[in-house]
């Protein structure tokens, strides 16, 4: 599906409720099959929780996560660890270049059974299904969080917990501080101190029922819509002042471009202002990588320099997204220069209309464009890749007065 977006006012005010974060659902999911008298609210709609909640309940010998890293790398921990159950975890063709060998070899050197079917080093995986008995591992933290995570999630299932040593420098922190948070809020013991994690053991844990906070990283094209208006009133339900989501800090960077916010109760609303345009927005974002695009489109809509560093994480995404924004962004005019960890671009007064946008099965490339269509029409090509993780992101915006065809 290609569609052509275009909003023909400068103004724009709205009420929208986007569902639970994905990260905190797939986290919660795996825990709910560890301990079933866990209740989840608010789960997120997204393809790649529903892919998890299928491959949760699925009896299949081989199983496919489509394009889902967090469903990728949490599963091949919870199998590794499930005695006498044996699966090959596969999934798209990106993510069978997504790589997955710190967190295999991590899980081996915990007495897991796992072998590559193709290529080593990445999906698909043979998971023979073990007691995993060791209670030390230590492993690489620079390439990706979602490995520490997995590892993490399992962790308390463990005879004797677990104490994980990460090396080297640590990327997307948040992230692990999101599952350390969760495990405790559901009851598990654990800390994160320097650069070690201690999960202890837990047989059972009592009934709960845990609210899942909407998605900030969704939230995060509303910023740029807002920022992109001359005045804006939007309200995004259910959010709270305290995140276990690192891309809370949108509201902070967002202020930037003029956006203020304000919590009410469980809504969050962002308000645009008349403001004195900065010339230069310069971010290091080695903490909040799936924000990157977003706040690229949002300069170049604005016409203002931007410095995004810290994006070492972006070439192993859902595309090489460094290179993804270079591409789209050109095909506006404008300047831009990458290196293997960060992006510059240079302002440009005026955009090329009509531009067709690549979205390379990476729902971000799709959504973070969007906001651009304040200013020019465009069409985004393969729009329906935003049900990665929002289904209703088009509906959503043509309650913002977008025109969506
Ligand atoms: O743990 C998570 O839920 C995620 C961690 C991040 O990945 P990396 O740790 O690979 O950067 C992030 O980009 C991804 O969208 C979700
Ligand atoms: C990188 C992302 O997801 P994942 O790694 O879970 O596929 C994302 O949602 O931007």
């Amino acid at each position: 599906m290609d569609i052509k977006i275009s909003h023909d006012q400068k103004n724009l005010s709205g009420n929208l409720q986007i569902t639970g974060s994905k990260s905190e659902s797939n986290r919660l999911l795996i825990l709910k099959a560890l301990y079933p008298n866990i209740e989840v609210e608010n789960i997120s709609n997204s393809d790649d929780t529903q892919v998890m909640q299928k491959a949760l309940n699925s009896k299949d010998e081989e199983i496919d996560i489509h394009h889902a890293g967090t469903a990728m790398r949490f599963l091949t921990a919870y199998f590794a660890s499930r005695e006498g159950r044996e699966v090959v975890l596969t999934g798209s063709k990106r993510m069978q270049e997504r790589p997955v060998k710190l967190l295999v070899d991590a899980l081996e050197s915990l007495g897991a059974d796992i072998s590559y079917e193709k290529n080593e080093g990445f999906p698909p995986l043979r998971i023979k299904g073990r007691k995993l008995e060791k209670n030390r591992v230590a492993l690489q933290a620079n390439i990706s969080s979602q490995y520490i995570s997995a590892l993490m999630l399992i962790a308390p299932s463990m005879p004797d917990g677990l104490e994980i040593k990460l090396e080297g420098q640590i990327t997307s922190t948040p992230y692990i501080q999101m599952t350390l948070e969760i495990l405790q809020n559901a009851g598990i013991k654990g800390d994160f101190k320097k650069n070690i994690i201690q999960i202890q053991p837990e047989k059972e844990l009592s009934s709960k029922t845990i609210n899942i906070e909407s998605d900030w990283s969704s939230a995060s094209y509303f910023y740029s819509i807002a920022a992109v208006c001359e005045e804006a009133e939007i309200k995004l339900s259910n959010y709270r002042k305290t995140s276990l989501q690192g891309d809370s800090c949108l509201a902070e960077i967002y202020e930037k471009f003029g956006v203020e916010t304000e919590y009410d109760k469980d809504t969050v609303i962002l308000r645009k202002k008349p403001w004195k345009r900065p010339k230069l927005i310069s971010e290091n974002l080695h903490n909040s990588p799936d924000i990157a695009q977003t706040i690229a489109v949002t300069c170049l809509a604005l016409g203002i320099e931007c410095q995004l560093d810290g994006l070492h994480t972006l070439k192993i995404k859902e595309t090489d997204r460094l290179v993804a924004l270079k591409t789209e962004m050109e095909k506006f005019g404008a300047r831009i220069d990458i290196t293997q960890n960060s992006l510059r671009l240079f302002p440009l007064k005026e955009l090329a209309a009509n531009v067709s946008v690549e979205t390379y099965n990476d729902h971000r490339m799709a959504m973070a464009f969007a906001p651009l269509a304040l200013r020019v029409s465009l069409n985004i090509k393969d729009a329906g890749v935003v049900s990665k993780s929002y289904p209703s992101f088009w509906e959503d915006l043509e309650k913002l007065q977008f025109s969506v065809e």
